[in-house]
């Protein structure tokens, strides 16, 4: 369940060969075979069985040697096939060209990719003729920038000939840690990750490109990434229960009262905004709390009376304003004395020193705190000290969207989104704070450097209130007593789930809408 980048993978590749005395040659044999298996399990798919041809895509790293075994399996499993050289293989060296020899010495056949001297493209000089699916062996964890001649043309051309491809570890003209594609990059139906997933497979566009992704082991021992140091994982079930000991469902707690499951205070919404609050407010309620208080400025309350009756108004002073501009924030600090978290943000509304006005709260505020949305630009804003937060006892979560991550961070979008475990991890380490950066693969960083890559979720869940109603999730799993890291986790991934519950039980066109990921939880 561990992901990792190309340089943590060869590290531990070196210390099982180097350390531990596992011959390279055996890790490339059983990495070569679980490629040609998951191959055939694709060509059965495709209903083509045996007399499917397959083409090799050979480059001339290990990556290529990998992909010199596959042809060998494929061939022993009957099936046709060929290799195909983007470079003189006699540049290949090593383990690789141990099996540039083999495949000669058994008679596969093999040709050396070149732009025909007229300079044609390569689809039509026939080098796909007559196959049904590609094995892209081209380039792997080696390497490194754009793709270079000749690789980029022949990927181009695999990309042209629509013939469907089996990745071996990364599709070729992936960056195999933050998931960018190059111009010339392969779509992938399925890549065989071994060992270990790369993080680029789980993060856009990369993950876009993998198609399915089959992590299958090759002779590394099972420990290898976490005696190296790695702490990046897929959230899912099994990593739920092996890392933060999380069982999917949560187990309700026999001898439960209304306290069991603690209460929460929802400081969100305002008078054009009220929707926020109680989404936020009824998510929490959803996601088990025992007591949900939806706070808001005391003139602004009556007018919410009766939304949701299982919901607490919780009137707070405001010099009779009906705004958060005049609650000081010592008055909204005694409403969450004694509650078990607290959530603010959601649809609140910005004015003149909201961030002085924010942290004053955060540093008066002794419970687990969820900040969200307008509370996490107040932050970013913040006169001297743009994104800086102050250091509490109890945790603070955050759940930005990639802007809010940006403005905190203080790069534009497309930085921010660039690298987003690393900026994800980084940021939750200097700021002291855990970070749920949201979007495509949610992103989960605890300041202690574990990181968690979410893969619940759909597009349908990009829609007005599906961050009010995360931040209720999370928000309630503290006031439960989960810490930050366990609360944000289970939160973004059983957020994720629900949302696919609701888009399964949901004809395409009618698109998702908050409430209904609320009463899919
Ligand atoms: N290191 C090991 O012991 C093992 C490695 N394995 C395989 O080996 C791969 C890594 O192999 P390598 O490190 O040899 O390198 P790759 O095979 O990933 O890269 C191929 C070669 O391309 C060249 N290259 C780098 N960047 C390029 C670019 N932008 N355009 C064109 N050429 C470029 C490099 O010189 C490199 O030798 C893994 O992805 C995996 O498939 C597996 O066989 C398991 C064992
Ligand atoms: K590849």
């Amino acid at each position: 369940m561990e992901l990792v980048t190309s340089g943590e993978m060869r590290a531990i590749d070196a210390s099982a060969i180097e350390e531990i005395g596992i011959p390279q040659e055996a890790l490339m044999e059983n990495a070569g075979r679980a490629v040609a298996e998951e191959a055939r399990r694709f060509a059965e798919t495709a209903g083509k069985g045996a007399d499917f041809g397959w083409l090799i895509l050979a480059g001339k790293g290990n990556n290529g040697g990998d992909g010199l075994v596959c042809a060998r399996h494929l061939r022993d499993m009957g099936f046709r096939v060929a290799v195909l050289y983007a470079e003189p293989p006699e540049r290949m060296q090593g383990a690789a060209a141990l099996q540039r020899d083999i495949a000669s010495r058994l008679g596969i056949p093999a040709r050396v990719y070149a732009l025909s001297d007229t300079g044609a493209d390569a689809a039509n000089a026939g080098w796909f003729a007559g196959f049904d699916g590609l094995i892209d062996a081209l380039l792997g964890t080696g390497s490194a920038g754009e793709p270079r001649a000749p690789y980029a043309s022949l990927i181009e051309a695999a990309v042209q000939s629509g013939l469907p491809v089996v990745a071996v570890d990364i599709p070729s003209g992936l960056n195999a840690d933050t998931g960018a594609v190059a111009k010339a990059s392969i779509r992938a139906k399925v890549t065989v990750a071994l060992a270990y997933a790369k993080r680029g497979l789980h993060q856009h566009p990369g993950a876009g490109r993998a198609g399915e992704v089959v992590v299958r082991p090759i002779g590394i021992p099972a420990d290898a990434a976490e005696r190296a140091g790695v702490h990046t994982y897929l959230l899912n079930a099994e990593s739920l229960k092996a890392k933060l000991g999380l069982s999917v469902p949560l187990p309700r707690k026999e001898d439960s009262h209304k306290g069991t499951y603690g209460h929460v205070l929802v400081a969100a919404g305002s008078a054009l905004m009220s929707g926020a609050g109680l989404l936020s407010a009824r998510a929490a309620l959803r996601a088990g709390s025992g007591l949900v208080s939806w706070a808001q400025p005391a003139a602004a309350a009556p007018g919410l009376r009766g939304f949701a009756p299982e919901i607490m108004l919780r009137a707070v002073p405001d010099e009779g304003a009906g705004e958060w501009r005049l609650v000081k924030p010592e008055r909204l600090a005694e409403a969450a004395a004694g509650v078990d978290a607290l959530v603010v943000g959601p649809g609140m509304g910005r004015w003149d020193g909201d961030g002085a006005w924010l942290r004053n709260l955060l540093e008066r505020v002794a419970a687990p705190v969820l900040v969200d949305a307008d509370a996490l630009n107040m932050i970013a804003d913040a006169g001297a000290q743009p994104g800086v937060w102050p250091r509490r006892e109890a945790p603070t979560v955050i759940t930005p969207h990639p802007g809010e991550m940006a403005r905190l961070a203080g790069m534009t979008v497309s930085e921010a989104q660039r690298d987003r475990i690393g900026l994800a991890r980084e940021y939750a380490a200097r700021h002291g704070v855990t970070v749920v950066l949201k979007g495509a693969r949610t992103v989960v960083a605890s300041p202690d450097g574990r990181a968690f890559v979410n893969t619940t979720g759909n597009s349908g869940m990009a829609t007005g209130g599906s961050g009010d109603a995360l931040a209720g999730i999370v928000g309630s799993l503290l006031g439960q007593g989960l810490n930050a890291l366990e609360a944000a986790a289970y939160g973004a991934y059983w957020h994720g789930l629900a949302g696919d519950r609701a888009a399964a039980s949901r004809p395409q066109a009618a698109s998702l809408i908050a409430g209904d990921i609320i009463e899919a939880l």
